[in-house]
């Protein structure tokens, strides 16, 4: 079936790492899209923000600390089957912070070994792009889920010298 996309939602997912101790630190969703299941800090941009102030701010929301550096890695498209709505999600790469991560009323955070992410309990995608986040590599990735939301049916990963603005739907590799 052709992945038809009618509108995309930009949305930021901030993941925090501890590169001398080789940890990564997750949250677990407590509510809303993605619940119970770990995943990085982000959300939905607000009315008038950038998607570098949105990321920002999400992180401080969601774990209760203030990214010192922040680095745009890759951007993910995420489309499911029999939906016209794409998510366009800015993913970045922080290593230094302010603060000390805290239960909020959306996360829950704690921090992994990068031996033991707990890929069974994330979004099936992350398993097959964080090899490369976690080694600093820049991407751009589409995923196209089953309508259940629960499997990657079709999935194109690409290594780039620069991550775009936004992605040109124009140039997608899945349609
Ligand atoms: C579908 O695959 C996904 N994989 C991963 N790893 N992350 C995803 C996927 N789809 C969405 N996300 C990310 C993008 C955002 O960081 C969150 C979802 O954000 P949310 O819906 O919670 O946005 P908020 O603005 O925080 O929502 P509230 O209005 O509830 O505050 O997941």
């Amino acid at each position: 079936m052709p992945i038809i996309i009618e509108k995309k939602k930009l949305f930021t997912l901030v993941l925090t790492l501890d590169e001398k101790n080789r940890k990564i630190l997750l949250g677990m969703k407590k509510r809303g899209f993605g619940l119970n299941k770990w995943n990085g800090f982000g959300g939905k941009l607000e009315p008038g923000e950038t998607i570098v102030q949105a990321a920002y701010r999400e992180l401080e929301e969601e774990a209760m600390i203030q990214a010192v550096d922040m680095d745009k890695i890759g951007i993910n498209l995420f489309t499911f089957e029999n939906d016209p709505v794409a998510l366009e999600v800015h993913v970045f790469r922080s290593t230094e912070y302010k603060g000390t991560p805290t239960e909020t009323e959306e996360m829950r955070p704690e921090w992994f070994s990068y031996d033991n992410i707990p890929f069974d309990t994330m979004w099936p995608d992350d398993r097959i792009w964080f090899p490369l986040f976690l080694k600093g590599q820049q991407f751009l990735g589409e995923f196209h889920f089953s309508e259940d939301q629960k499997r990657v049916l079709e999935q194109d990963l690409r290594e780039v010298s620069h991550v775009p603005e936004e992605y040109d739907l124009t140039q997608r590799k899945l349609a």
